[in-house]
């Protein structure tokens, strides 16, 4: 599936540096991950609305967007999964470079997949937050009745349900989205990227 034997890297002449210094912050992803229904939406937007509100380059990448367009072609079984967390990883590695702090919404639920895309990024880029929720508040929420779909077995592969999360094991933010408000979990976040000086 590789070929990059007849392509040549340019080096662009504007580097990241330059667009951190010309913009006055760092740049980095936040990657969210956990269950369907756990606030990996909610809570990516409402950082991302505060990051706007502070005057920093910010945008979302979330999951039921993307799968509308970049990656309309992928399902859910296994290894669509991993190709969409691929295509993802490198979607937000080209935002990282473009001076922006990026937030994804995905589940992405195998640790290899987020370890490949962690890979990606040079040192403290690359912020893995877990968005951890118990899988009965997440069905009791059921934003998008798709847990009583699932449950009705109309749907297949679904997550928690018949496919697999793997919890991380060292992720940098822990949400207890199931304990916290949104606006706390946005502090808690803020705090993050403030103490460890990208914004
Ligand atoms: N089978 C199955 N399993 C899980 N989720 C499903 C499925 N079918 C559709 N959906 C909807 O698609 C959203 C998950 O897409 P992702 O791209 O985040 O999934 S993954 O990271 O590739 O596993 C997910 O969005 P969120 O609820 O925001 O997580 C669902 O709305
Ligand atoms: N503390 C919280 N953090 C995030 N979402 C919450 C919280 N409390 C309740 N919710 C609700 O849970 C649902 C989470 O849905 P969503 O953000 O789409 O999750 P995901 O993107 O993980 O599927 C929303 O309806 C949201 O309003």
């Amino acid at each position: 599936m590789t070929n990059t034997s007849n392509i040549t890297w340019h080096t662009a002449t504007v580097t990241k540096s330059n667009r951190r210094i010309k913009n006055g912050h760092g740049s980095s992803v936040l990657w969210f991950t956990g269950l369907s229904g756990s606030g990996k939406s909610t809570i990516a937007n409402a950082v991302s609305n505060e990051l706007h509100r502070q005057g920093i380059n910010e945008y979302v990448l979330d999951g039921d967007n993307i799968r509308h367009g970049l990656n309309r072609d992928l399902g859910f079984s296994d290894q669509d999964r991993t190709e969409n967390i691929r295509r993802i990883g490198e979607v937000a590695k080209l935002f990282v470079d473009s001076g922006t702090v990026v937030t994804t919404a995905f589940i992405s639920p195998f640790r290899s997949d987020r370890d490949q895309v962690r890979d990606l990024f040079e040192g403290g880029e690359f912020i893995e937050v877990f968005v951890d929720c118990p899988l009965e508040e997440c069905e009791r929420r059921d934003p998008k009745q798709l847990y009583a779909k699932a449950r009705r077995g109309e749907i297949k592969e679904f997550t928690g349900i018949n496919s697999p999360y793997e919890t991380p094991e060292r992720p940098e933010i822990t949400i207890h989205s199931d304990l916290l408000t949104v606006k706390d979990a946005v502090e808690q976040i803020l705090k993050y990227l403030q103490e460890k000086n990208m914004i």
